[in-house]
C-alpha cells in the first residue's frame, strides 16, 4: 500500500510495551534539515507520548543519511541503549546518488540492527521531490517521524 492511502501516524497502540525504563537514541542527518527536524519532531513526541522519559532519549546529528549507519552503530553498541531510530531524507536528484544513498543506508542499518541484536529503525523519507517529503514530515501523509517511533516501541516487545 502506498502511503498515498494510508497515514503515517495513524496506526494501532494495543498491547504496548511499558518503556518508562527505556534509552532511545535518535540520529538525525543534517542534509535537508527543514524535513529532517520535523521527522525528529514527530518522533521525540511520539516517544514521550507513550511513555518515554526525556532524559532517557538522545539525539545525535550526521551529516548525510549515508552516515546514519555508522552513527546507529555508535549508540546500538552501547549496553544502555535499547533502541535507535535513524532519520533522513534522501530527494532524488539529476543522478542515481539517491540510489546508492538508499540502498546503502537500508542495508547498513539492517546490518547494524542484526549485529547489535536490538531494533534500529528505517526512518528515512526517500522522495522524489521537496513536496512528497514535506508531505510525509508532518503534511497530509502524516509524519515518518511518529512511525519510526512507535516502530521501535513495538520492536521492544521482542
Ligand atoms: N543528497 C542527499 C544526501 N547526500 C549526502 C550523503 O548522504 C552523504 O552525506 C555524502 O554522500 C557524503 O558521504 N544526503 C541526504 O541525507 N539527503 C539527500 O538528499
Ligand atoms: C541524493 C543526493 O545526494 C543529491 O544531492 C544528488 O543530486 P544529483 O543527483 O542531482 O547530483
Amino acid at each position: 500500500m502506498s502511503t498515498a492511502h494510508k497515514n503515517l501516524s495513524e496506526f494501532a497502540t494495543d498491547d504496548l510495551p511499558d518503556i518508562s525504563a527505556k534509552t532511545f537514541a535518535i540520529v538525525v542527518a543534517e542534509w535537508n534539515h527543514e524535513v529532517t527536524e520535523k521527522l525528529f519532531e514527530g518522533a521525540y513526541q511520539t516517544l514521550l507520548q507513550y511513555g518515554a522519559i526525556p532524559e532517557n532519549i538522545i539525539r545525535a546529528n550526521v551529516p548525510g543519511s549515508y552516515e546514519l549507519s555508522y552513527g546507529s552503530q555508535v549508540f546500538a553498541q552501547k549496553e544502555n541503549v535499547d533502541a535507535v531510530i535513524a532519520l533522513g531524507c534522501v530527494i532524488q536528484g539529476e543522478t542515481k546518488h539517491n540510489d546508492y544513498i538508499n540502498n546503502a543506508v537500508a542495508h547498513g542499518l539492517t546490518q547494524v540492527s542484526l549485529k547489535y541484536d536490538k531494533p534500529v529503525i528505517f526512518g528515512v523519507l526517500t522522495p522524489n521531490n521537496q513536496q512528497q517529503a514535506l508531505d510525509r514530515a508532518g503534511g497530509i501523509h502524516g509524519n515518518k517521524g511518529d512511525e519510526a517511533a512507535i516502530t521501535s516501541i513495538k520492536m521492544l516487545k521482542f
